[in-house]
């Protein structure tokens, strides 16, 4: 997890709880490495070499790297860099909200050759804007007027890894919490260089879900996953990352994705494990469905 409050891992509970129970889902004990971001920096290897060796090592060392939402310009750049290294190093890769971002940012200085490209979250003046303010938000009024709560985002491309981890649905309604989006401008420009928007919001303008068709997982959702993911019903792009992370992600894929389709009669089509234990009737029921108080 490459982040900016590490050592706080509380402001990432929802991403921790997520990545448990798709690990708990894959029969996989979940270890986290926290990686400050900005420990990754060039800066850092001046004023603390050692602090900026052994981020990179843990880095390095990683199955799968993580890079969540985040606000400010603190570590982006070594956010960028885990971006890199995990695009590069064909390790699975999961950005969330400014982690998608980054991956853009990233795609945008490394493959389309735009140096400067940034959000203008970070440069306001950057003359290659890849992330931008939405039209829609205000920046006096910042708070309520952030793109809050359940979205829809329709998938684009029948046969990509994010479509299918969904179940094949036509769309999937996630939770959002963000001021900045992926500029419509350029996303031919990124498409043509094989950067592959499989998700977009109901104005097709608006990027919701961004994948690279051949990297073995590297996926970055402009929405919140964790805050859906349940014991038992783990979040699909979650379970992608941690069954790509232990060779597992073919098998799900041949078998329809993620276990989401919860039936009318509450119980799901597939078993479910709990501390390696089958369920017997894989029901949903009980202390799942209502053990966290949110409607699902
Ligand atoms: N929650 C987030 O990660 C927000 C990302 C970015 N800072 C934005 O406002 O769009």
């Amino acid at each position: 997890m490459v982040g900016k409050y590490t050592g706080l891992s509380d402001s990432y509970l929802s991403v921790l709880k997520a990545l448990l129970h798709s690990s708990v889902a894959c029969r996989r004990k979940l270890f986290v490495d926290w990686v400050p971001a900005s420990d990754l920096e060039n800066e850092t290897a001046k004023e603390n070499p050692e602090n900026y060796r052994n981020s990179w090592n843990l880095l390095k060392g990683a199955d799968a790297v993580l890079v969540p939402g985040g606000f400010g310009d603190r570590g982006v750049e070594g956010k960028i860099l885990a971006a890199k290294y995990a695009r590069e190093n064909r390790i699975p890769y999961l950005g969330i909200c400014l982690g998608m971002q980054i991956a853009v940012i990233e795609y945008a200085r490394s493959i389309l050759g735009l140096q400067d490209a940034n959000s203008t979250e970070f440069d306001p003046n950057t003359p290659n804007p890849c992330v931008i303010f939405m039209p829609e938000g205000s920046k006096t009024h910042m708070g309520g007027t952030m793109r809050l709560g359940s979205r829809r985002t329709y998938f684009q491309v029948k046969d990509s890894k994010s479509t299918k981890l969904f179940g094949n649905r036509s769309f999937v309604d996630e939770r959002h919490r963000h001021r900045y989006e992926v500029n419509p401008d350029m996303v031919q420009q990124f498409e043509d260089a094989g950067l592959s928007f499989t998700g977009k919001d109901e104005t097709g303008h608006r990027m919701e879900i961004v994948e690279l068709p051949n990297h073995p997982y590297f996926i970055g959702v402009q929405f919140h996953p964790e805050f859906k993911s349940r014991p038992g019903k783990p979040s699909a792009v979650f379970l992608g990352l941690i069954a790509a992370a232990c060779g597992q992600l073919d098998s799900l894929l041949k078998k329809g994705g993620a276990p989401t389709h919860v039936l009318s009669n509450g119980t799901s089509g597939e078993k479910f494990h709990r501390n390696g234990t089958t369920l017997a009737n894989g029901s949903l029921d009980g202390i799942y469905r209502n053990g966290n108080g949110v409607h699902v």
